[in-house]
């Protein structure tokens, strides 16, 4: 089995190249670039040195189809669109880290993303890899829409919830953080050193990308789900995204029920982990890893739940999800390649 990355030289690029480092199947790969040819990836990431020495290749779409038997886009959203029907045409696997095949429907994605959509056809044979909600439709996956960083946390932590207890679908609010990562590698005034540090700022307020993502990921567990409420903050930390997510329960519950709800719901799973009552998780407990941790509570005297999903953006959120899916999709452990503790302190 032979992978190629585009958009190697990019932060979920690097990341993708870490988890193929260590994964014990996909030893063959090569790196693709639009800008940098000929240069080996470690002359971008000194750390990759006497790592690998692969150097970036062009993106030719026919020679990648010939050698490849599964292409990672880690390109920006738009890029994907035009590259990745030719992939799917030629038998080659895709799993696209953009936004670009996430919807079913693209009017959606042209409102948010405010460019062309893919062809409808395509976007029919799309999977969304959300690996723990999607995990059969992710076996037979020929093209994978990999989440975005947010959607995976709120949907993961919102959806033990929804499938189970009576919640006021109007009453939904996502509270969510990212680091600085989340916005790439590309250099822009807003995530510049002297903008990022000792700041906190709210960015995209009641535009995010997301909210479309989310909403199509909670209706599949909540049809009457209504307009969710979102918003996206910076915070002067490298990685990591934290989703504070409060809703209303229509029924009384109490904290011991809900986190023996979402124990139990997600106990076969490899890679999220529910904090016991009374505490909560933290960024740093997820850094580097593929864990999505979370804490729920519920406040006698309000009668609203909160819900706490950290995720580092990524990895669960990008790359180590990507894996996760690959993994999937050949029928192996699932932690392949994933089984590094979280990086602490
Ligand atoms: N960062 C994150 O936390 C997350 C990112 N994502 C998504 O993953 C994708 C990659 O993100 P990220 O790694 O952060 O982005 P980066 O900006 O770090 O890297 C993107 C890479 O794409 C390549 N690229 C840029 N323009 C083009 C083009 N016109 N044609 C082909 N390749 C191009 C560039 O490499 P080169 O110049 O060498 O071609 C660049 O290194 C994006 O769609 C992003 O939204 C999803 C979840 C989380
Ligand atoms: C901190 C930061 O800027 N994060 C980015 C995450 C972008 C992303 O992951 O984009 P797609 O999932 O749409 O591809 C943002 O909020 O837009």
């Amino acid at each position: 089995m032979k992978a190629a990355i585009i958009g190697a030289t990019g932060y979920s690029g690097a990341e993708l190249i870490r988890f193929l480092h260590q994964h014990p199947y996909i030893k063959d790969y090569t790196v693709h670039s639009s800008s940098q040819v000929g240069v080996e990836i470690s002359e971008s990431y000194p750390q990759l040195n006497q790592i690998t020495s692969l150097p970036l290749q062009e993106i030719n779409s026919l020679k990648i189809s010939e050698d490849a038997d599964i292409v990672f886009m880690a390109t920006p959203s738009g890029i994907s669109k035009d590259l990745t029907p030719g992939f799917v045409e030629n038998g080659v696997k895709v799993i696209d880290l953009s936004g670009d095949f996430r919807f079913k429907n693209p009017e959606v994605y042209e409102t948010w993303y405010k460019q062309k959509a893919a062809p409808k056809e395509v976007l029919q044979k799309a999977v969304y890899g959300l690996t723990e909600l999607n995990r059969e439709q992710v076996k037979e996956a020929k093209l994978i829409a990999n989440p975005g960083c947010y959607p995976t946390a709120t949907i993961l932590g919102l959806s033990p919830l929804l499938k189970n207890i009576n919640i006021d679908s109007g009453s939904i609010v996502i509270d969510a953080k990212s680091g600085a990562s989340g916005a790439g590698r590309k250099a822009s005034l807003g995530i510049n050193f002297c903008e990022v540090n000792e700041n906190f700022r709210i960015y995209k307020v009641n535009e995010h990308q997301h909210i479309p993502e989310i909403e199509q990921g909670l209706k599949t567990v909540c049809p009457q789900l209504q307009p969710i409420k979102f918003n996206t903050h910076l915070v002067p930390m490298t990685r990591g995204i934290m989703a504070t997510i409060y809703c209303k329960p229509l029924e009384k519950t109490s904290q011991k029920l809900l986190v023996e709800l979402y124990q139990q719901f997600y106990e076969k799973e490899p890679f999220v982990r529910i904090r016991k009552q009374g505490e909560y998780p933290a960024t740093k407990e997820v850094y580097g890893s593929n864990f999505c941790d979370i804490g729920v509570t519920y406040d006698e005297r309000t009668g609203w739940i909160t819900v706490v999903a950290v995720i580092d953006n990524l990895v669960k959120g990008a790359a180590g999800q990507a894996i996760q899916n690959l993994n999937v999709m050949l029928g192996i452990d699932e932690a392949s390649g994933l089984n590094g503790p979280p990086l602490f302190p």
